[in-house]
């Protein structure tokens, strides 16, 4: 069975939603495709058999396409093991079992349906949104508002991001853009009020999701702890469970730099899942992998492009394809 049947066996979805979900991940990720594929087709030509000098370089390609070092030496153990247990001499047939190990790895223990997003039925689900500004923020709850209301939900943003007159604007902008209503005070104003403003208005208008933009200033840790903490204080005192998804948005762009984003931003609030945008815009795309195994936090959507419908819901099997989507398409 290729990888693509499994991909469609593993998700019970129907072929024309693998191919549309495939196809926009392998036009997204064509930078990161060919770090990955033309790396590793090369190293497959190079070497016919798979040693220890096979898995060195190997080991080097993905380092350097930002997967993180653990990820890697967990990820070359397991393929020496499979190529043991499997019997493998030939370089040719590790495209597969290096995709393969690719989504295993990604999800470890997890399994994939807890990794969604999780909304309520039939109640007022409220995800928070954090991050630093220019990563994304906005654009990402956009988006997702546009993404839920199309799948016929009743969305409200609140503009808790009160720390720039620009960033009320440019949300205000997007919630016109996705058709939902924005409830917004002015610069400067408290974040938590508008939270609260918005839960309100959600509460009486029976909302599905109240999306809550928030601040994302990181050079002083205390007052983002502060701040997220007053913030959550609010939504746990009118809707008990709630916060139901704390996102935290990443600029996959920025590397090494987004791990450490995401490190200090966990121990400033709990984060239950990343957006990870613009994997559009890096060659390495690899950066997922280490954010789910170094972080132990999902990946809960990926932004390929700038476009209202290019926020997709992460899906490991679609990424590793549009990793290596030409190698694998050689060998159906
Ligand atoms: N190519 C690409 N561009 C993206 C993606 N997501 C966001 N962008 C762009 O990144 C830029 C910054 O996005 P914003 O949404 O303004 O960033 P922000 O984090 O809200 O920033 P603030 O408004 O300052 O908080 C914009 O030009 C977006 O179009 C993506 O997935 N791919």
């Amino acid at each position: 069975m290729g990888f693509m049947d499994k991909l469609k066996n593993k998700f019970q979805k129907s072929e024309e939603e693998v191919e549309e979900v495939s196809a926009k991940y392998k036009d997204g990720m064509k930078k990161s495709r060919q770090t990955f594929s033309g790396k590793i087709n090369d190293l497959i030509a190079r070497y016919r058999k798979v040693d220890e000098e096979f898995f060195e370089e190997l080991e080097e390609v993905l380092i350097s396409a930002d997967t993180g070092v653990a990820t890697v030496m967990d990820l070359i153990d397991e393929l020496k093991m499979e190529v043991k247990r499997q019997n493998i001499k030939d370089s040719e047939q590790m495209k597969e079992v290096i995709s393969e190990k690719l989504v295993e790895i990604y999800y470890g223990d997890e399994d994939p349906k807890t990794e969604k997003l999780q909304l309520q039925t039939g109640q007022l689900s409220i995800i928070l949104v954090v991050g630093v500004n220019g990563a994304g923020k906005t654009t990402s709850i956009g988006k997702l508002a546009h993404q839920l209301k199309s799948e016929g939900k009743q969305v409200i943003l609140a503009a808790g991001d009160t720390f720039r007159a620009g960033a009320i604007e440019q949300l205000d902008i997007w919630g016109e853009r996705a058709g939902v209503d924005v409830i917004k005070q002015t610069a400067g104003s408290d974040p938590a009020a508008v939270i609260y403003d918005g839960i309100k208005a959600a509460k009486s208008r029976k909302a599905d999701v109240l999306i809550c933009d928030t601040a994302g200033r990181l050079q002083n840790k205390v007052n983002l702890m502060n701040e997220l903490a007053k913030v959550k204080r609010v939504i746990e005192r009118e809707v008990p469970q709630a916060p139901h998804e704390v996102l935290l948005v990443l600029d996959a762009t920025t590397g090494q730099n987004a791990l450490n984003q995401a490190k200090t931003f966990a121990e400033a609030t709990d984060v239950s899942g990343i957006v990870l945008t613009k994997l559009d815009g890096t060659a390495k795309g690899g950066i997922v992998l280490a954010i789910r195994n170094e972080l132990q936090i999902p990946v809960k959507f990926v932004g390929l492009g700038e476009g209202m419908e290019d926020l997709q819901e992460f899906d490991a099997h679609a990424f590793v394809y549009g990793l290596f989507a030409d190698m694998l398409e050689e060998d159906e």
